[in-house]
C-alpha cells in the first residue's frame, strides 16, 4: 500500500484554491489513488454546523480559535487520519496555516496561543503517539488583495470573514508569507494572479517535481 499522501490548499478569500482541487483530486484518481476531498472549517457534520456558526456568528477572538481547533480535532479523528490509514490521498481546502494566518495575523489573537492548541489538536492520533499531524504539502496561491477582492465580489455573497476590510486580508496575506517562510519544504508558493491555466499547470508542475503525479497529467 501507497503512504497516504495530506495536501492542504492556502490563500486568501478569492485566491483561487477551490478552482484546482478537483482537477488534483481527478487526476490523483486517474493514476490510481483513492482521495479524499475535504475542507475546513467542516468536513464532518459535527465541524460543518461549527462551520455555519463560525462564518455567520459575531464570538470573541479565543471562542473563535477554540471552535476552528475543535472542527480541526474532530475532521482529524473522524476523516483525515482514517483515510491517511488506508493510504489515501486528502486534499483539505485550508487548515491550520489559515488558522495562522486569520486568527493570527488578521484578528491580532496570540500566536503562542494557537502554537499550543495547534499541538494539542493534531497530536496523538497518528500511529506515532508524539507525531503532531501536518500536511505533507501546503499549495499557497499567493495574489494580492484587490485581485482576490475583484474576484469575489463578482463571485458570491461575502461570509462574515469576506466581510472584512482590504486590511484585514493584508494582514491575512502577510500571515501566510509568514507561515511559509517557517515551513519553506513544505510550502509551495503558486503566483495566483496569473490565468487560471497558467496557475493549474504550476500546481500540477509542483506535485510532479515531488514524484507524486505522474507526466501524463495535464
Ligand atoms: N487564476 C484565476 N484567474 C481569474 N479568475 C479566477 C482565477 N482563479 C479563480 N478565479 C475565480 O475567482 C473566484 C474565486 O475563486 P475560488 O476558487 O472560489 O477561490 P477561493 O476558493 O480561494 O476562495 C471564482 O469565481 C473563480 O472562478
Ligand atoms: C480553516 C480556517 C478558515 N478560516 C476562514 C477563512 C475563510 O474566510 C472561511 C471559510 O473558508 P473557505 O472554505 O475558503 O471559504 P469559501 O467556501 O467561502 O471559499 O473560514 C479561518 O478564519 N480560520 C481557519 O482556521
Amino acid at each position: 500500500m501507497e503512504p497516504g499522501l495530506f495536501i492542504t490548499f492556502e490563500g486568501i478569500d478569492g485566491a483561487g484554491k477551490s478552482s484546482h482541487i478537483e482537477a488534483l483530486a481527478c487526476a490523483f484518481e486517474a493514476q490510481g489513488r483513492c482521495v479524499t476531498r475535504t475542507r475546513e472549517p467542516g468536513g464532518t457534520p459535527l465541524a460543518e454546523k461549527l462551520r455555519a456558526l463560525l462564518l455567520h456568528d459575531a464570538m470573541d477572538a479565543l471562542t473563535e480559535a477554540l471552535l476552528v481547533f475543535a472542527a480541526r480535532r474532530d475532521h482529524l479523528v473522524q476523516v483525515i487520519e482514517p483515510a491517511l490509514a488506508r493510504g489515501e490521498v486528502v486534499l483539505c481546502d485550508r487548515f491550520t496555516d489559515a488558522t495562522f494566518a486569520y486568527q493570527g495575523a488578521g484578528r491580532g489573537f496570540d500566536r503562542g496561543v494557537l502554537l499550543i492548541l495547534e499541538h494539542l489538536a493534531q497530536t496523538g492520533l497518528a500511529q506515532d503517539p508524539d507525531l503532531m499531524r501536518e500536511p505533507d504539502a501546503t499549495v499557497w496561491f499567493d495574489v494580492p488583495v484587490e485581485v482576490a477582492a475583484q474576484r469575489l465580489a463578482a463571485a458570491r455573497a461575502p461570509d462574515r470573514f469576506e466581510a472584512e476590510p482590504q486590511a484585514f486580508f493584508q494582514r491575512v496575506a502577510q500571515g501566510y508569507a509568514e507561515r511559509a517562510a517557517l515551513a519553506p519544504q513544505r510550502f509551495v508558493r503558486i503566483d495566483g494572479a496569473q490565468p487560471l491555466a497558467q496557475v493549474q499547470q504550476q500546481v500540477f508542475a509542483a506535485l510532479r517535481q515531488r514524484g507524486w503525479l505522474e507526466e501524463a497529467a495535464p
